[in-house]
């Protein structure tokens, strides 16, 4: 086991963003996977021990009950922006994601040099250039927990800036956190699907669906409806309505979207499912290698050639054009 962990230990860390409609639980996910990490790490070796590493991108949450590594609102504050510029709640959240979006390559930065250390004591230097001790673990992961309104992280520009810049550098998967309850309503449901649909397609980033709360409601008919359309159109049968009709549609063109995507229930609170989940983050990075980076290193090289292309121009600025033969 220790060599399984040392091994971890030199893996990249898996980036698990965190998405999801409001209230759906994200925050006590968040949490959850922490303590569950922390669990797993008790009783282990020092040099072997893997923790994960957390960031809060939520300005405006007053509450936020784990300890985050970077938190955004330590560099933004929402409220004195709202002031400062007469802006409304949704406008004062905008503003202070964007303005930390101008600064997350060092974000990014704090990871990767975090991400390099291995587990134990580290002789680093201090200020005045002495030697001292300093303890740190490898990390296995970086969770972002995410704000629920969807204009303000999944549908700015801040959002993708987060997303990609952490793909860039990192397996990155999104987790799309469903109210299981909620969704034993089939409209809700769809409403669901379409949104993760949505997102999938923004982010183009490997995408499980965590169906939360299970403690409330078991979520095997959300798979049965996720992969078998006509039992979905039984469960709206009866309803008539013009938002039914329209996801009786909906069921039938998404389908094959959400019919094979990896999904797992999970109590946030009982923590139930969440070994399942871990496993499917570990499995969402061959998919990540597979296609997201791949896509990345084609569009770098093909960004590289048109650099060449560009300066071969620039260096042939000075040159004379080709003069036209006169007989
Ligand atoms: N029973 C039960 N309640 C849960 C679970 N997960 C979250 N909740 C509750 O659901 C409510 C919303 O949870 P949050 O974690 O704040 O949800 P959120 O998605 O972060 O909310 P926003 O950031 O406002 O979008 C809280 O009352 C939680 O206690 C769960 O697994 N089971």
């Amino acid at each position: 086991m220790p060599d399984e962990r040392r091994e971890e230990g030199k893996r990249k860390p898996v980036v698990v963003l965190t998405m999801g409609m409001a209230g759906s639980g994200k925050t006590t996910f968040v949490q959850r996977c922490i303590a569950h990490l922390h669990q797993k790490a008790n009783g282990m070796k020092e040099e072997d021990v893997c923790l994960p590493y957390v960031i809060n991108l939520d300005p405006a949450v007053t509450h936020v009950p784990y300890e985050a590594n970077i938190d955004i609102r330590d560099t933004v504050h929402y409220k004195e922006l709202m002031q400062e510029y007469g802006l409304g709640p949704n406008g004062g959240l905008l503003t202070a994601v964007n303005l930390f979006a101008t600064k997350f390559d060092q974000v990014v930065e704090l990871c990767e040099r975090r991400a390099a250390q291995e587990s134990g004591l580290e002789r680093t230097a201090d200020e005045d250039g002495e030697d001292e001790d300093e303890r740190g673990e490898a990390i296995n992961y970086i969770i972002g927990d995410t704000p629920g309104q969807i204009e303000v992280f999944t549908w700015s520009a801040s959002g993708q800036i987060f997303a990609e810049s952490f793909a860039s550098q990192f397996p990155t998967c999104i987790a799309f956190v469903v109210d299981t309850p909620k969704c034993t309503e089939p409209r809700t449901f769809m409403s669901n699907m379409l949104q993760a649909c949505s997102v999938l397609y923004k982010y183009k980033l490997p995408m499980i669906l965590v169906y939360n709360k299970c403690d409330i409601s078991r979520h095997e008919f959300a798979i049965e409806w996720m992969k078998d359309f006509e039992n979905y159109q039984q469960a709206i049968s009866t309803d008539t309505s013009y938002a039914a009709s329209l996801s009786r549609s909906l069921s039938l063109v998404l389908e094959d979207f959400y019919g094979n995507m990896p999904s797992v229930g999970v109590s946030s609170v009982t923590g139930s499912g969440m070994d399942e989940f871990f496993n499917l983050v570990d499995a969402s990075v061959e998919e990540y290698n597979e296609n997201y980076k791949k896509t990345l290193e084609s569009n770098k090289s093909a960004e590289k050639v048109g650099e060449l292309l560009g300066d071969m121009k620039v260096s042939g600025q000075g040159a004379k054009p080709p003069q036209p033969h006169h007989l």
